[in-house]
Formats: C-alpha cells, structure tokens, sequence
C-alpha cells in the first residue's frame, strides 16, 4: 500500500456519534419524562441478522434508550409481521421501528416496510421516507448511506461539485446515497450490472461508493488518484488453511486502491460500524420530532 492513503477509521467516528447521542439523552428525558424508545424486529433465525440485532439492542441501551426486541418465527405470515408493525406504530414508547432485512423469502419486504408509520421509520426505507429524501424534505435517512455522508464530510468538507459514482442501485443503499450526494450538489451516477465500461466511468470518480456486494470488485486501477473511497462491502471469503472462519473483505481490492487513493474506508472497521451509530441518532431524532421538540442540535 502506498503511504500517502488516509484510513477513514468508522469504528471511531461512530464510537464518538454515539457517545455524543448518550449525552443528548438526558436532555430529552427531562422535556419528556421518558427516554427514547427503538424497536427491532427480527424475523427468522438468519444468524448474521441475529448478531446485527443483538448488537443494535446492547448499542440502544448503552445510550441511555428504550430497547424492545421482537422475534417472530422463519414461518411467520405476511399478516402477522404486518400484525407487529401494526401494534408498534400504536405504541407511544416507541420512537423507532426497524425491520431486520433480509426477511425470510416467502415474505414481501416491501410491502412490510411500507406498514411502518413514516414518522417512526428509523431505517428511512418506507416509501414515504424515500421520496422525501428524493424531493430534499426533512424525514428519516437511510443509516448507512447517511453514515457513508458522515465520513466524506469529515475528510471533505463540502462535497459541493465533485464527482460522485456509486456503484450499486439497491433500496438500503446505492439508491439512497446518490440521493444524498445530490442533496450534497455532488455530480452523481449510478452504476449498476447493465453500465458499460465500468472501470472508466469509475476512473472519472473525486468520490467511490461501491455497494454491489461482490468481494474485491472495484480494483486499484480503477481508481482515479486522489480519489476518496467508500467500500460499503462485507463479504466473508471462504476460509483459508483450515481457519474457522474466511476473511472479510469489502467490494474494494482494498491494498490495491489505498495504493493510489487519497482515503479508503477498510472492512471491517469502515462503514459498517456507522450504521448503528445512525440508527440511534435516527431514533434521537424521531423521538424528538414526535414530542415536538426541535432536532437536536450537531447530527
Ligand atoms: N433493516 C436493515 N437491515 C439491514 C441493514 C440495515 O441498515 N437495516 N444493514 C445490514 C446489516 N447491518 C445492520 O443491520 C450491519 C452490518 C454490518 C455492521 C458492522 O458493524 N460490521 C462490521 C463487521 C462485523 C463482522 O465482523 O461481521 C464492520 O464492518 O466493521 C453493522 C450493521 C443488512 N440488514
């Protein structure tokens, strides 16, 4: 890897949102008499889903918020997750809904999602959220892409006139973050399996965001030299030498473009860590916005 690459350490930016969300707590729960409440719906027993969830309640409790966790069975019926989505959005401890994802196949996730009040949809993912971040309206923001905004902000400042591409056009990601780069007056495009000549669209890029869920994809040449990388990635390679376990690895041939980049996002330790850490200023927000009190300030 060339000197020169700036590692854009997540695990520490999010451990420092978080610790600033945990000092916003007190404040709301003295206007209010109550501590901001999340929930989170797990639906199944995918284990990485589990392990997600899990670390989602431990982070909400940490920061001085109302954990409830819900479990429904794999053979759970499209009703009967709507049912708890349902009961959720009625209940007035709760500030914040999330859905783990992927659910189970037999289930419409849309159409799940979409059953989540708009003014409780912490994860920003009902239809509701997603036009208001397409029409510029206040509303809830997807957590990772909203993490990946964070960390261009902190090592570009203004993003105002660079040229941004994301590769990627999924609903949790790639199609939300070219709507904030374009809320941020990036020049934006979106890349996705049908894009000719990918390397050289990419090649054009102040700014990389890669979300295709393909390990090691965007290689180091397809990097334009200064350019910022975001590896919104986490894939597990299949174990090497008789390990338990393969290595995680981002979308990004990582040593490859910190080669030639101006900053890199590593995995694990990058985006990821971001996406809990938004979740909970999401859920700060929402509680805040359904007491009627104004935004809290600096998130
Ligand atoms: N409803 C949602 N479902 C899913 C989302 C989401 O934002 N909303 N995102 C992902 C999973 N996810 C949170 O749910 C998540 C993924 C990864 C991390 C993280 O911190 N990763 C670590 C590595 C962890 C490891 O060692 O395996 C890292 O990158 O450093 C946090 C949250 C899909 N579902």
């Amino acid at each position: 890897m060339a000197a020169g690459a700036h590692i854009i350490d997540g695990k520490a930016f999010a451990a420092g949102l978080r610790v600033r969300i945990a000092e916003a707590v007190p404040a709301f729960r003295a206007a209010t008499g109550r501590a901001p409440g999340l929930a989170v719906v797990l639906v199944g027993d995918d284990p990485a889903s589990a392990v997600y969830v899990g670390s989602k309640g431990k982070a909400t409790v940490a920061a001085g918020m109302e954990s409830f966790e819900h479990r429904l069975p794999a053979d759970a019926t499209q009703e009967e997750v709507e049912a708890l989505l349902a009961s959720l959005n009625a209940d007035d401890a709760v500030d914040g809904i999330l859905l783990q994802l992927p659910l189970p196949g037999h289930l419409d996730e849309q159409r799940a999602v979409a059953t989540i009040d708009p003014d409780k949809d912490v994860d920003g993912l009902t239809p509701v959220s997603a036009g208001r971040l397409a029409l510029g309206i206040a509303g809830m923001v997807p957590c990772t892409p909203y993490g990946c905004l964070l960390l261009l902000q902190d090592r570009l400042g203004d993003l105002s006139g660079k040229d941004a591409v994301v590769v990627g056009r999924s609903i949790l990601v790639g199609k939300p973050m070219a709507a904030l780069l374009l809320g941020a007056n990036c020049t934006v495009t979106v890349a996705h399996s049908r894009t000719k000549d990918l390397p050289a669209l990419v090649r054009r890029a102040d700014i990389v965001v890669a979300a295709v869920g393909r390990p090691e994809m965007v290689r180091g040449d397809w990097i334009k030299p200064g350019a910022v990388v975001i590896d919104v990635g986490i894939n597990r390679l299949p174990p090497a030498d008789g390990a338990a376990k393969g290595r995680l690895v981002g979308d990004v041939a990582y040593a490859e473009a910190a080669a030639v980049a101006d900053a890199i996002t590593p995995v694990p330790g990058g985006v990821g860590p971001m996406t809990i850490a938004c979740l909970l200023r999401n859920t700060l927000v929402a509680a805040h916005r359904r007491a009627g009190l104004a935004d809290p300030e600096g998130f």
